[in-house]
């Protein structure tokens, strides 16, 4: 089978007498988005913390690239290649759309950002972050101020800067939360195109986007990985539907 990217080996959280995450065992592989599903409060959020490196497990590892990173903070993580988006939206909205993509470049190549405007004529850059704009569809809007864009091609934008950074792998939380019906489409067209670069970890409440994008879906109840399957398997599976859909099959 293909190495991981990216893995959790046994995650275990508690916060008091609630085990948020327990003993949660999932893996990235190459070219696919494994989307994570559950309930309000099943622990999703307390797990992309502990991925990212916001929250330190109470027990297990957390794997990526083969390294064992759980005891790397958040930057380091990203340095090596973990781009995690849609937390909070960190555009500066009275820049261009370029200038936006072109800052995420510049830190990627590790120099300061007091030097945008010389980095508005480095070729090597501009080029880079050109690209990214037409790789998630917003090359025609380079020169638009981000405030004007809408909501759907923030998120766009967003994955543009992320892409800048040449990442392994994506942690998106909720990226269509927010998101009108065209919207939802145009950006599950977006991360459809992306798996081929780098997998995603996908953490959506829109079944339409998860079922319509997920190669691998794993179902959080309680804290615990109750289900990891195909879209068919999440769909027939009684236990599934009992705990997750409050449906006794
Ligand atoms: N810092 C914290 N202190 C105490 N309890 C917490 C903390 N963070 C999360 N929890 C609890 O852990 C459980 C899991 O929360 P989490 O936010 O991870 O769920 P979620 O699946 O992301 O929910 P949602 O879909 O509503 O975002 C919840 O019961 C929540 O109240």
């Amino acid at each position: 089978m293909t190495e991981p990217i990216l893995a959790t080996r046994g995650i275990t959280k508690a916060f008091g007498a609630l085990t948020a995450s327990d003993d949660i065992s999932i893996d990235l592989r190459p070219g696919e988005i494994h989307a994570v599903i559950g309930p309000n409060g099943a622990g999703k959020s307390t797990l992309i913390a502990q991925i990212c490196g916001g929250l330190a497990p109470d027990a297990g590892q957390v794997i990526f690239g083969g390294q064992d990173v759980t005891g790397l903070a958040t930057p380091a993580r990203a340095r090596m290649g973990l781009a995690r988006t849609f937390q909070i939206s960190a555009l500066a909205m009275e820049d261009t759309v370029l200038q936006n993509v072109l800052l995420g470049a510049l830190g990627a190549s590790g120099r300061v950002w007091r030097f945008l405007r010389p980095a508005l004529k480095d070729r090597a850059l501009r080029e880079r972050a050109e690209a990214a704009l037409a790789r998630v569809g917003l090359a025609d809007h380079a020169r638009t101020r981000t405030a004007e864009l809408s909501h759907g091609q923030r998120r766009q934008l967003e994955v543009a800067v992320a892409l800048t950074l040449r990442p392994r792998a994506f942690v998106m939380d909720e990226p269509m939360a927010g998101l009108g019906a065209e919207g939802s489409k145009q950006l599950t067209g977006v991360l459809d195109g992306l798996r081929a670069e780098a997998p995603i970890l996908l953490v959506e409440h829109d079944m339409d986007a998860v079922f319509a994008l997920a190669d691998r879906i794993s179902v959080l109840v309680y804290g615990r990985v109750i289900e990891t399957g195909s879209v068919e398997t999440i769909r027939n599976s009684p236990a599934v539907r009992e705990a997750y859909l409050g449906d006794p099959a």
